[in-house]
């Protein structure tokens, strides 16, 4: 079975050894595998030096060192970990380990597939292969293609297909176990423990407090949590109040859980017509339905230049810019809007790096439709902030709710801040918890502040435009101009 004597499994957005295509095929054909990651400075030397992301994979890393070691049955084993330039790095250690072939899982981010060819022709210059997997989604690139050949461009379509295609050997596991043995020990210099995030040059960040459990062991944990209670997830899922959302997010960014244990987790249920798995096995499918619209469409985010709309027509939409634009782009960011659901949500993301699924829909209609900015600063704001950040889901569900994208409903969709409040947030539970100011405010007038009796806004301690906001648009005048502003797509169409 094992053909090539030194093999070389690099980690990167798969940061687990359970379940893992990479690593499974690698344990398979090598008889000696040597484990490597890379803190890639082309990567981190840009970010700010705060950085919840970066604390996040330090320690999912000393999960995964441990693990290796253990399944390695010696301390001498584990993860060479690397701080450098990957697309160096990989070729010069795999030269210096004497190995035949890099094995490593796909990452079809326009940016990740660029270094890969870098790292693939520095590799093949020394004459060592390079093998790669999928193993982040359960369909990638032209897995699914429609009758004519093409990609899909919508997602009912594409998910009907999906669920027609799916067989147990798309969710079966790739395990490690069994073939533990020919893992390999560490050379002397590379036997360190994983940089601390002051080696890196980071600082601690407040994920600790937050008690999101880093590594595969967090993932495991979150994901029995949810299961627990996903027979309430398609009734519960919208209101971000309670903790009906899976938080796997993280996890299926980083790898710490294997996508296909949780489609191995919600098919069946959902075969046997459980609502909730159902639901939240479509959700999956919409992860997978952006990783392949950036695949099959890497023109929508290009590694350096601008991310251009997933229908061309759009670019052609004039935004708001100037200083009073820029000082209502600030406003939202720093959630003192006057709107208290768009405020608690753009805190939640300050405060913990996470929003709910129904904020980022409304507060990413607020700035793109309410606000008239330009959509692609709202997608950089949250790939700043977001923990799970992914390009293509980030990407995907930016331009869905600036009808820019895939599956846009007509330009005409636009979220009112306020009635999304009372659906969604009706007692205000959430708004509180983000914007302790206005705690004092009952539900109705807490959706609204400056229509509540002003006797009501003293008893709850709110002097409006001091202690909270007002309103910095009228959402009905705002409606109207980015009417006006999208009526341009159709003279370009
Ligand atoms: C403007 C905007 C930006 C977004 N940016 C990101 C992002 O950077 N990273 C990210 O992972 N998701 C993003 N999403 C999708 C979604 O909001 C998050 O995946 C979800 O809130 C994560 O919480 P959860 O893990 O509890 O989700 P659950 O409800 O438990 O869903 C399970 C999983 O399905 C996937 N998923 C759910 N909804 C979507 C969706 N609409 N598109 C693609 N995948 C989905 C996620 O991987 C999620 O973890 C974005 C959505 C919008 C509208």
């Amino acid at each position: 079975m094992s053909s090539i004597p030194s093999g070389l499994m690099w980690f990167r957005r798969d940061l687990r050894a359970h379940d893992n295509a990479a690593l499974a095929q690698a344990l398979r054909s090598c008889e000696r595998l040597h484990c490597v990651f890379v803190f890639d400075r082309a990567i981190l030397d840009p970010l700010p030096r705060q950085d919840r992301r970066v604390e996040f994979i330090r320690d999912s890393l000393v999960q995964l060192d441990e693990r290796l070691r253990e399944l390695a049955a010696t301390p001498d084993g584990g993860l060479v970990v690397l701080h450098g330039d990957a697309a160096e790095a990989i070729p010069r250690l795999a030269q210096e380990l004497g190995v035949q072939c890099v094995f490593a899982n796909r990452d079809d981010e326009p940016a990740a597939l660029a270094r890969d060819e870098r790292v693939r022709t520095g590799l093949a210059g020394s004459g060592i292969g390079w093998r790669d997997f999928k193993d982040h989604s359960i369909f990638a690139r032209q897995d699914l293609l429609t009758r004519a050949g093409a990609p899909y461009t919508v997602f009912t379509p594409y998910r009907n297909a999906w669920l027609a295609k799916v067989q147990a050997a798309d969710l079966a596991p790739h395990p490690a176990a069994a073939r533990a043995g020919v893992l390999a020990a560490r050379p002397p210099r590379h036997r360190h423990a994983v940089p601390t995030l002051q080696d890196l040059g980071f600082r601690p960040t407040n994920l600790p407090e937050l008690g999101v459990g880093c590594g595969w062991r967090g993932g495991a944990a979150r994901l029995d949590a949810f299961v627990a209670r996903i027979d309430r997830y398609h009734a519960d899922r919208d209101f971000p109040a309670l903790e009906a959302t899976s938080g796997l997010s993280v996890d299926l960014r980083f790898g710490t859980v294997s996508v296909r244990e949780l489609a191995r987790r919600a098919y069946p249920v959902a075969q046997a017509g459980g609502a909730g798995a159902a639901s939240w096995l479509d959700e999956l499918i919409w992860r997978d339905f952006y990783l392949q619209i950036l695949a099959n469409f890497p023109r929508v985010a290009p590694p350096s230049g601008e991310h251009r709309s997933f229908k061309p027509a759009y670019d052609a939409v004039e935004w708001e810019q100037g200083p009073q634009a820029d000082e209502a782009f600030a406003a939202w960011a720093e959630g003192r809007t006057g709107y208290p659901l768009v405020d608690a949500a753009m805190t939640q993301l300050r405060r913990t790096g996470f929003m709910h699924n129904r904020l980022r829909m409304v507060t990413a209609s607020f700035l793109v439709k309410d606000l008239g900015i330009d959509w692609r600063r709202g997608e950089r704001h949250f790939a700043e902030h977001l923990l799970d950040y992914d390009l293509a889901a980030n990407n995907g569900g930016w331009q869905w709710a600036a009808s820019t994208g895939c599956d846009a409903q007509p330009w005409f969709r636009i979220f009112n801040p306020v009635t999304q409040s009372r659906r969604f947030d009706a007692q205000g539970e959430f708004i509180r918890r983000y914007l302790p100011p206005l705690a004092g405010l009952a539900a109705p007038a807490l959706h609204a502040p400056w229509t509540a009796p002003p006797l009501e806004l003293a008893a709850a301690g709110i002097t409006l435009g001091e202690t909270y906001p007002r309103p910095i648009v009228d959402h009905e005048a705002a409606r109207a101009r980015t009417l006006q502003r999208y009526a341009v797509v159709r003279a370009v169409r």
